[in-house]
């Protein structure tokens, strides 16, 4: 019989050579992100959230064994976030006032253990730093109904270099569990994955009953798996935040039907963004 110890020697070398192939593996990869990186445009974030979307399934997909899930998909975030903070400056801003912590957790989750966080106290305030490009990510609460000053709404702009919602957090939605969860923005151009949530924003001349508007979205093709509405002072009208089940360009004919549906009460209809929908994620109302 071979004596324990000898077998355990024999599996902890092998682990070693594993180990040693890992992390030639590794620097292979950091070589190609390298080449990559020197293509991209410069001046623009290097962080491609649609591409990295299909690299956690892909990895997910073919995942088999007693290894956890949630372990492998927080080693590959955190090798791409190296990655892309190697190609440039890579910041992100987090609201996470005093009561709020969980929303760090979830950027530090995603965006990985070495990259430069910081904290602010107001969802505006880390607008104001992606706006500004202190930051190159924001990451924000999931938006709620009550919410006093929605910041969604000002991200209602054609330009092109303001920010968008990029990603939904966590994108490894983790079963029976009670999530918080959140929204992160940059300002990228919208990139499509194959399994895509867009989030619509509209705004009105005037007040219209949800009712109403949810029959003009699934009229239009576009039926809202979630609408919130912020009344804006003063009797000016209404903003609307809407989330499809589809990736919806700015280009996509459904927006024109809907444009046409709500006529004259429309001021400005646009795609605020996009995201990979997550792995896992339970259907919502
Ligand atoms: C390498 C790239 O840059 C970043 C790093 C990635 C990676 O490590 O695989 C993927 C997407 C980007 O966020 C890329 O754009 O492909």
């Amino acid at each position: 019989m071979v004596p324990a110890s000898q077998t355990l020697n024999e599996l902890r070398s092998e682990i070693d050579a594993i180990d040693a192939a890992l992390h030639d593996l590794v620097m292979r990869r950091t070589a190609l992100v390298e080449q990559i990186g020197a293509v991209k445009p410069p001046g623009r974030p290097a962080l491609r959230p649609a591409r990295e979307a299909e690299i956690l399934r892909n990895l997910m997909d073919r995942h088999q064994g007693a290894f956890p899930p949630a372990a492998l998909s927080r080693m590959w975030r955190e090798m791409i976030a190296a990655l892309t903070r190697l190609q440039g400056p890579f910041a992100v801003a987090v609201y996470a006032p005093d009561d709020h912590r969980g929303f760090w957790d979830l950027a530090r989750d995603h965006y990985g253990s070495a990259t430069p966080m910081q904290a602010a106290n107001s969802s505006l305030a880390v607008l104001r730093l992606v706006a500004e490009g202190s930051a190159t990510v924001g990451v924000l609460p999931w938006p709620e109904d009550d919410d006093p000053d929605p910041w969604w709404r000002y991200l209602f702009t054609a330009d092109a270099k303001s920010p968008r919602i990029i990603a939904r957090l966590p994108f490894l939605a983790r079963a029976g569990r009670e999530e918080v969860e959140a929204m992160a923005i940059a300002a990228l151009p919208l990139e499509e994955t194959g399994d895509d949530r867009t989030l619509l924003g509209i705004e009105l001349r005037e007040d219209m009953s949800r009712g109403r508007l949810k029959d003009s979205l699934e009229a239009a093709g576009l039926p809202p798996l979630q609408l919130r509405t912020f009344h804006l002072p003063g009797g000016a009208g209404s903003v609307h935040l809407t989330e499809v089940e589809a990736f919806v360009g700015p280009d996509d004919p459904r927006l024109v039907a809907l444009y046409q549906r709500l006529g004259e009460a429309l001021v400005r209809l646009l795609p605020i963004g996009t995201y990979a929908t997550p792995i896992g994620l339970a259907r919502r109302g």
